[in-house]
C-alpha cells in the first residue's frame, strides 16, 4: 500500500512535507513511520479575547502545535506576526522536530504563535494578549510536555508574562516551562545571543571547509532582530566585514563595512527597535530586498521564510548562504540559485537557539546557573561538531547539506518512535 502524500496550500507546510517525503523515500523509511512522521501529534487553536486600550474588544487567533514528542518534550518558539496560521505553525513545529533531533538534544518539536501585529499594539495590549494566550494553552505546556521559547517578535518580556501566568494558575513557580527568559528571572547567560552566535559559527566552519578564512570575508545579513543582530555582531568579532543589513524599513549598505555595534545600539534605543534613520559615513540606503543581490562571500538570511524564491534565486551573487531564519529559501529558490552556491540549512545553522534553550532548561531544572564562558564554550563546540557531522555526511553520500541534515534527523526520530512503539 503506497503512502498517500499530504500536500498543503501553505507554501511553508507544503515545502516541509515535500522535503520530508523525499528524504523518507531516499532512506527507505517504512510506510507506517512515513504516515506517523508526516503529521503533527497535537494541534491546539485558541481564541484570545482582549480589551484594547480604547475599550473595544478584539479576538485574536492563537496556536500551539506539538509535532513530535518521541525524543522528549515538544520544544520551539512562539511567534507574534499577522501571518501566523495553523499551517505555518505545523510546518515550523516539524522543522523543530528535525532540528532538535539533528542537534542531538532530548526534545521533540513544537511551535506556536498569535496572529497579531505587534507594531500596532501598546505594551499593555501585548501583555494582555500574551497572558490570555498563556491561560488558553495552559493544558499543553509543562517542563516535561511542551517548552515554548521566543521567536519572531517575542523575547524575554513575553516569556516572563507566560511563565508568570502559568505559575499563578498552578500555584507554584514554573521556570522550566519557558526558555529565553531574562537572566534575572531564571534565564541563562548567553541565550539571547545563542542563535546568532551559532549562525556565525556555521559561517566560520563553512568557510574553513571551503579553504577560506572568516577573517577578512564579507557578509550580508538580512533581518536585524534577535538572530540577525547577534549573527552580525559575532561575524564582526570574528574579523568579517558586514557590508549590508536590513529590516522592514529597508536595506543599509556600506561596501567598506558597516559599524554593526553602532547599528545595534541604534535599534536598541529606537522606540520600535527599527533601523529607520540609521546613518554612518559611506552608507547607501536601498530597498530591503536589494541587499540580497549584492556581491559578498556569505549571505545570512535572518528575517522570515521565503526571502529567496523562484523569482529572485538566480540573482544571488554570494558564494555561500547560511540560513539564520527558518525556511528562508523555498524549493524553487533552491533550484534557481546559481549552481556553485553552498547552503547550510536552517535547522542546522540556527539550532544554536534551541541548543541554548536546552542549556537554560537544564539550569532551571537543576536550579544552578552557569557562567557565560561555560555556556558559550558548550554551545559553540556543539555547533561546530554538528556542522562537521553534516558536512562529512553530505560529502560521503554526495548529497546537499540540506538533504544530509534531513536524513540524519529523520532517522533519530524514526528510531525513537520504533523503540517506544507507535501507540504512544
Ligand atoms: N529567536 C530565536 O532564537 C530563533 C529564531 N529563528 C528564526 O529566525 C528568524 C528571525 O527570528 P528573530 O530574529 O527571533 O525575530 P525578530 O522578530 O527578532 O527579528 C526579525 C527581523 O526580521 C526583519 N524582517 C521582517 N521582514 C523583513 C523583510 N521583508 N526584509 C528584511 N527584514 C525583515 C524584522 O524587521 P523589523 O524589526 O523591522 O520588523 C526583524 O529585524 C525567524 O525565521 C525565526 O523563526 C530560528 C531559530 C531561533
Ligand atoms: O529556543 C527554542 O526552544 C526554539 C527556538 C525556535 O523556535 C527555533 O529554533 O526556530
Amino acid at each position: 500500500m503506497a503512502v498517500t502524500k499530504r500536500t498543503s496550500s501553505n507554501v511553508l507546510l507544503d515545502t516541509a512535507l515535500k522535503n520530508f517525503y523525499s528524504a523518507a523515500e531516499e532512506m527507505g523509511l517504512e510506510e507506517g513511520l512515513v504516515e506517523i512522521l508526516s503529521r503533527a501529534e497535537r494541534k491546539l487553536c485558541v481564541s484570545i479575547p482582549v480589551t484594547m486600550d480604547d475599550g473595544t474588544v478584539k479576538v485574536f487567533d492563537g496556536y500551539r502545535v506539538q509535532y513530535s514528542t518521541a525524543l522528549g518534550p515538544a520544544k520551539g518558539g512562539l511567534r507574534f506576526h499577522p501571518d501566523v496560521t495553523m499551517e505555518e505553525c505545523e510546518a515550523l513545529a516539524g522543522l523543530m522536530a528535525w532540528k532538535c533531533s539533528l542537534a542531538g538534544i532530548p526534545y521533540g518539536g513544537g511551535k506556536g504563535g498569535v496572529a497579531c501585529n505587534p507594531l500596532e499594539l501598546s505594551p499593555a495590549e501585548k501583555e494582555r494578549i500574551t497572558r490570555t494566550f498563556a491561560a488558553r494553552i495552559e493544558p499543553l505546556v509543562g517542563a516535561w510536555t511542551d517548552v515554548p521559547a521566543p521567536d519572531v517578535n517575542t523575547g524575554g518580556q513575553e516569556m516572563v508574562w507566560l511563565m508568570d501566568t502559568i505559575s499563578k494558575m498552578r500555584g507554584r513557580l514554573e521556570p522550566a516551562i519557558f526558555t529565553g527568559k531574562p537572566i534575572s528571572l531564571w534565564g541563562s547567560k548567553g541565550r539571547t545571543q545563542a542563535t546568532g552566535r551559532g549562525v556565525a559559527t556555521c559561517v566560520r566552519e563553512l568557510l574553513k571547509a571551503a579553504g577560506k578564512d572568516v577573517k577578512g570575508s564579507s557578509a550580508i545579513v538580512q533581518g536585524f532582530g534577535n538572530v540577525g543582530t547577534y549573527c552580525a555582531l559575532t561575524l564582526v568579532e570574528m574579523g568579517a566585514k558586514v557590508v549590508a543589513i536590513s529590516d522592514i524599513t529597508g536595506g543599509y549598505y556600506c561596501p567598506d563595512g558597516l559599524d554593526i555595534q553602532k547599528a545595534f545600539e541604534y535599534v536598541t534605543n529606537h522606540p520600535k527597535h527599527l533601523l529607520d534613520g540609521y546613518a554612518q559615513p559611506g552608507l547607501q540606503k536601498m530597498a530591503g530586498e536589494d541587499i540580497l543581490y549584492l556581491a559578498a562571500d556569505v549571505l545570512c538570511p535572518c528575517a522570515l521564510e521565503g526571502a529567496i524564491n523562484g523569482k529572485n534565486g538566480a540573482k544571488i551573487q554570494a558564494k555561500f548562504i547560511v540560513e539564520g531564519a527558518n525556511g528562508p529559501i523555498t524549493p524553487e529558490g533552491d533550484a534557481a540559485l546559481p549552481k556553485d552556491i553552498l547552503v547550510v540549512p536552517d535547522f542546522l545553522a540556527n539550532s544554536g537557539g534551541v541548543v541554548g534553550s536546552y542549556f537554560e532548561w537544564v539550569q532551571d531544572l537543576g536550579g544552578f546557573f552557569w557562567s557565560e564562558e561555560e555556556y558559550n564554550q558548550k554551545l559553540l563546540t556543539l555547533m561546530a561538531d554538528n556542522f562537521w557531522r553534516v558536512w562529512n555526511y553530505a560529502k560521503e553520500h554526495k548529497v546537499t547539506m540540506r538533504r544530509a541534515a534531513f536524513l540524519v534527523a529523520i532517522k533519530r526520530v524514526a528510531d525513537a518512535v520504533k523503540m517506544r512503539g507507535v501507540f504512544l
